[in-house]
Order: C-alpha cells, then sequence, then structure tokens
C-alpha cells in the first residue's frame, strides 16, 4: 500500500495570486515568537477597540495601529490620524522587526524601498470579517500593500478593480505575507467571516498586520 498516494503535494512557497500581488507561505514564521511580544507591547499602549463605519455600524474586526500614521474611521470618515483617538497620544512607534520584515517582503515581492509610516492591526474573532473594500486613504498609491496573517486561518478574497470583477478566493494561514501593489494596489479584497477555532499561539482568533505608506 502506498501510504502518500491519497496525499496533496503541499502549496508552493510563493504564490502569484494577480498581477503584481504575491502570497508568500509561512514567509513570517522563523520570527513569529518576536513578532508576538512586540506585538502585546503594542496592544497594551494602544488596546484593540472596535470602530465605527461613517455610516454608524460598529465593524466586527478589532483594531489599533502602531507607526507615525494609523487608519480611523468614525461618523466623519476613514482617515489616516497620527494620534489615537482613545488615548490622545501617538500611535506606539512601529517595532524594528515590524518595518523590517514589511521592507524584505516587499522587496521580495518585487517591491525595493518599501518603508511603510502605518501598520494597522487587526483583530478577528470567530465570525469577524471585513467586507471586499479597496485601500484607497493613502496619499501615493506607488507604494505597495504588505499584509502578515498571524493565528487562526482565514479566507482571504482577492478581487479586480471593479467591485463586480472576478473575486479569488486564498486560505491564509499563519505567518503567511501578503504583497500588492503596482496593477494590483486598488484591486478590492477582503476576509470571509472567520471560522471558529483555536490556535495554540494566539487563541480563538486572527490577527492581521497592514502595511503601508500613507503619508
Ligand atoms: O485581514 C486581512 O487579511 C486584510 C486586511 C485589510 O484588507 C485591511 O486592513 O485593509
Ligand atoms: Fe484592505
Amino acid at each position: 500500500m502506498d501510504l502518500l498516494a491519497g496525499l496533496e503535494p503541499p502549496p508552493p512557497a510563493r504564490e502569484e495570486i494577480g498581477p503584481g500581488a504575491v502570497l508568500l507561505r509561512g514567509w513570517a514564521l522563523p520570527r513569529v515568537e518576536d513578532l508576538l511580544v512586540t506585538l502585546a507591547q503594542v496592544t497594551a499602549a494602544a488596546p484593540f477597540r472596535r470602530m465605527m463605519t461613517p455610516g454608524g455600524f460598529e465593524m466586527s474586526v478589532a483594531m489599533t495601529n502602531c507607526g507615525p500614521a494609523g487608519w480611523v474611521t468614525d461618523r466623519s470618515g476613514y482617515r489616516y490620524a497620527s494620534q489615537d483617538p482613545l488615548t490622545g497620544l501617538p500611535w506606539p512607534p512601529l517595532p524594528e522587526i515590524v518595518r523590517d520584515l514589511a521592507r524584505v517582503a516587499a522587496a521580495e515581492a518585487g517591491y525595493a524601498g518599501f518603508d511603510p509610516d502605518a501598520c494597522l492591526i487587526n483583530q478577528y474573532e470567530p465570525g469577524a470579517r471585513l467586507t471586499l473594500h479597496q485601500d484607497r486613504d493613502e496619499r501615493d498609491k506607488g507604494h505597495p500593500i504588505v499584509s502578515l496573517s498571524l493565528g487562526l486561518p482565514a479566507t482571504f478574497q482577492f478581487g479586480g478593480l471593479k467591485r463586480t470583477d472576478p473575486v479569488r478566493r486564498v486560505a491564509l494561514a499563519h505567518g503567511d505575507v501578503v504583497v500588492w501593489g503596482g496593477p494590483s494596489r486598488l484591486f478590492h479584497h477582503g476576509v470571509l467571516p472567520l471560522k471558529d477555532g483555536v490556535h495554540p499561539l494566539l487563541g480563538a482568533r486572527r490577527i492581521n498586520l497592514t502595511l503601508r505608506r500613507a503619508f
């Protein structure tokens, strides 16, 4: 009997998921432990909170930020702000390990010289989702986006320039990094409702770091 007959081949470490868009599987794994220590410090200073959309709905994803530019939403709209509206203090500084991971991942995906000033930290508990949207609050869309997944697995949706374009579903796991820019910088994307589960390091949640150049 061939014990390996029923096994799928492992997915490739690097996969193009759109024009100028690359999934780097397990890419952050070697640095995850250090990353989690750093993240705990950041979220102690700037706690997760569920923000309000301009339309008046509380988001299911809890968010916080580090770096000079923090993404916020409230009844007056989406924008980047230098201060945490919860504390009135500047967002915690962008940790060197996060900045470095983003720079190296971007370069690996073909975007040398990326220097993020914004790190949005999203926390998904089971059921939380992010509907299809474009990231377009940044001043210069010439810079790519680097997105790092931690904790429970999720299904990432990656569509096109138009909201109605076909959407590809991409399974994201702990340690995966997605980089998109150039022709796909303004592609619609989202995250399907998080499934129940318990991750050995993060418990019943997924944390995603979105690194961008905002200012
Ligand atoms: O959580 C993710 O994988 C995507 C996050 C995202 O699209 C965003 O923060 O704008
Ligand atoms: Fe986004």
